[in-house]
């Protein structure tokens, strides 16, 4: 028995150019990231104010973050594949390796989804969220924290895999038998199993909290029927998470079962079924692109209502038509694997309801439309990213559709056209609607606002970009190109694939100036400044609070009268700071005590995971008692909150004289 498990010398991967460039310049980021917070002495206030912070709008900000960042890592992954599609025809072999070419199209799709969507639109909510309900935080802060740091365990995890080790190569769903141990023995597929698992729980974590907050911590005179609806969308994607991830969670464990002591749940001997494992996946994986999208349906919702001026239109029917998609999208998963031998009557039950998705859907397009009519639009950022994705997953959707209609799957299924139906809805869909939920409140998170023209190059490059890359797949995706190919012989694909290839160069452009955008507006935020706390001229009660807030949000808690809330408030007599100076005097407020519990727990599921993957039985043990021990003293800890002083709120009201609410 080897004390370190699996883990020697040759996991590292020395004699691969690519990996070690990718790996040298992974560290040097880190290395300068920590040089440059040393140099400035920012260690205390880090840890302090963000690390250990268990604020949900520091919290909704570290995820947003911690998606950033992984996006930069899947897009790089992205470009690795059309690169090597563009040349690896015929006699060529592009520059991947067909084992190399698998994991970069696995972590991609894993990437993406797992640890670029699910935190911005998670980050999103909870920054949003407790904002718009006009309260202090979420149900329970300290675990929110832990679920921040266990999405960003799984998300170290993956990237660790890049140098130490190697990623699944059995695509981001991980069927077996490929996942099985007989064909992928290596670390490849537990890199993938503990990175989801650790992860998943915090996501699951994160959903209880919020469903917990959504139905029972909203302001005073908030009902159901008077939440925006971005918190209709999000109470809708948390009841998705709590449903779903815990099917996630088993069938991973199933899988971890079958791989580390030999069972069969999913093998062809011992009497386990395969397909098991894909009805699984799919009953969370189908759900799991509705708790994607529906989030950022509640964003455009925001952003064109606030943008038009107007109330948005049909607000009843949206919050009808977001609930019927919740439901409803747990009851198409086989679509999926319609080619795997169900009966006609199965396909055909499991097609009309997935084509039944696309009525609540398109109310909700048409809900918006109404929105913009008669209104004022101002041709903001997030009004760009929102205009572009109704054009662009309007297409998408009906592309689905079709996907949806059993004999045509039969030809389309894992072909580049499912590749084009779904970057058509995920980039229209989901990273459109985070880019215009990222650019419409970060000024109430950091107290300036994005530089517009950046801002509208970025959404351009994207737009333009996403067309030119993703409308030759359905090309191919017709001409008969199956999805994951490293090389191909039909040379007729290839200048399709070099457009392709041209559209990516597009968006990268776009990613460039997203991060141009970042840099120009801190550079320049004392001209950027919000000093209204309302730049947009707001509906919502996220707007009734000074940017940056407080960490108490609402100086004296909201009370709401009606839908709006923040927007008939102004309606009133007064500035709101006059209204202010009306009110009585300031109460003094109680508030969570930072905690380092998420941090530390982080810190041993990392080490429980990398020991599980390599095998090294007494390092996990030390894990799991090290998080057990960090429970213990949260448990025990005496002091959870602390009180804010009244003169001390009165004194940061004073200085921002906004503050007051509905
Ligand atoms: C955010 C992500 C997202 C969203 C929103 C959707 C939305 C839809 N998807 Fe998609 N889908 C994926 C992500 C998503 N999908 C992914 C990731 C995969 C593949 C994963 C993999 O294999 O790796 C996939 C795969 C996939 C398949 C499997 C195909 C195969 O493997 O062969 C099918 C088949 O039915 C399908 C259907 C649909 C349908 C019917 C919708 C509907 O919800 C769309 C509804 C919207 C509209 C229709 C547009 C607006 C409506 C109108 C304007 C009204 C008028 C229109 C009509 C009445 C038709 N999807
Ligand atoms: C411009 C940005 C992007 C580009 C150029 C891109 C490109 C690609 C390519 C070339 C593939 C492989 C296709 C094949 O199998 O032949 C792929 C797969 C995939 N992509 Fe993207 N992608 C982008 C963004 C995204 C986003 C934003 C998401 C999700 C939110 C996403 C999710 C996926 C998934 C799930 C897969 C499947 C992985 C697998 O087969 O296991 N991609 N992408
Ligand atoms: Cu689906």
């Amino acid at each position: 028995m080897n004390l370190l498990g699996k883990l020697d010398w040759n996991a590292i991967p020395l004699h691969q150019p690519i990996i070690m460039g990718a790996t040298g310049f992974m560290v040097l980021v880190v290395l300068g990231v920590f040089g440059f917070v040393t140099a400035k002495g920012a260690w205390p206030y880090l840890w302090r104010e963000w690390l250990t912070s268990v604020d949900h709008k520091r919290i909704g900000a570290m995820y947003c973050i911690l998606a950033l960042v992984m996006m930069l890592r899947g897009f790089s992954d992205a470009i690795m594949i059309r690169a090597q599609q563009a040349f690896a025809a015929g006699g060529a072999q592009g520059y991947l390796a067909p084992e190399h070419f698998n994991q970069v199209f696995t972590a991609h799709g894993t990437i993406m989804i797992l640890f670029m969507a699910m935190p911005f639109v998670v980050g999103l909510m909870n920054f949003a969220v407790p904002l718009q309900l006009g309260i202090r935080d979420v149900a329970f802060p300290t675990l929110n924290s832990v679920s921040f740091w266990l999405t960003a365990s799984g998300a170290l995890l993956v990237n660790i895999s890049l140098a130490v080790g190697e990623f699944s190569k059995a695509g981001w769903w991980g069927y077996p038998p490929l996942s099985g141990l007989q064909y992928s023995p290596g670390v490849g597929v537990d890199y993938y199993l503990w990175s989801l698992q650790i992860s998943g729980i915090g996501t699951l974590l994160a959903g209880i909290n919020f469903v917990t907050t959504i139905l029972k911590m909203r302001a005073p005179g908030m009902s159901y029927m008077r939440m925006p609806v971005f918190c209709w969308t999000a109470l809708a994607a948390n009841l998705l998470i709590v449903a779903a991830f815990p099917v996630l969670t088993a069938t991973l464990a199933m899988l971890a079962l079958d791989r580390y002591l030999g069972f069969h749940f999913f093998t062809l001997e011992g009497q386990g079924n395969q397909m098991l494992y894909a009805n699984l996946f799919w009953i969370w994986g189908h759900p799991e692109v509705y708790i994607l999208i529906l989030p950022a349906f509640g964003v455009y919702s925001e952003v064109m209502a606030t943008f038009s001026g107007k109330p948005l239109f049909g607000y009843r029917s949206m919050v009808a038509a977001t609930m019927a998609i919740c439901v409803l999208s747990f009851l198409v998963w086989l679509h999926h694997f319609f080619t795997m031998g169900a009966s006609a009557n199965v396909n055909g039950f499991f097609g009309v309801v997935s084509m039944i998705i696309a009525l609540p859907t398109g109310a909700k397009i048409f809900n918006w439309l109404f929105t913009m009519y008669g209104g004022r639009i101002r041709f903001t950022v997030p009004v760009m990213w929102s205009l572009g994705f109704m054009v662009t997953f309007v297409i998408g959707g009906l592309t689905g559709v079709l996907l949806a209609v059993p004999p045509v799957d039969f030809q389309l299924h894992n072909s580049v056209f499912l590749v084009a139906h779904f970057h058509n809805v995920a980039i229209g869909g989901v990273v459109f609607g985070v880019m215009a939920g990222y650019n419409y409140w970060f000024p109430k998170a950091f107290g300036f606002r994005l530089d517009e023209g950046w801002g509208k190059a970025s959404f351009w490059c994207w737009f333009v970009g996403f067309y030119v890359a993703f409308m030759p797949l359905y090309v191919l995706g017709l001409m008969g190109m199956t999805r994951r190919l490293q090389h191909y012989d039909n040379l007729s694909w290839q200048p399709w694939l070099i457009a392709a290839a041209l559209g990516t160069g597009i968006v990268l452009v776009g990613v460039v100036c997203q991060v141009v955008q970042l840099v120009v507006s801190i550079r320049r935020r004392a001209k950027l400044r919000d000093v209204t706390g309302d730049p947009w001229n707001g509906r919502t009660l996220e707007w009734a609070t000074p940017s940056p807030s407080p960490a108490w949000n609402f100086a004296i808690q909201p009370e709401v009268a009606g839908l709006d809330a923040f927007w008939s408030s102004k309606n009133l007599v007064g500035t709101p700071g006059e209204r202010l100076a009306q009110t009585r005097a300031y109460e003094p407020i109680e508030m969570p005590k930072h905690s380092a519990t998420g941090v530390v727990i982080a810190f041993f599921s990392v080490v429980i995971g990398f020991a599980l993957i390599w095998h090294i039985w007494w390092l996990a043990c030390v894990g799991m008692v090290g998080a057990f021990v960090t429970l213990l003293a949260f448990a025990f800890r005496s002091e959870n909150d602390i009180e804010v002083p009244a003169a001390e709120i009165a004194r940061f009201v004073q200085a921002h004289q906004t503050g007051v609410s509905a």
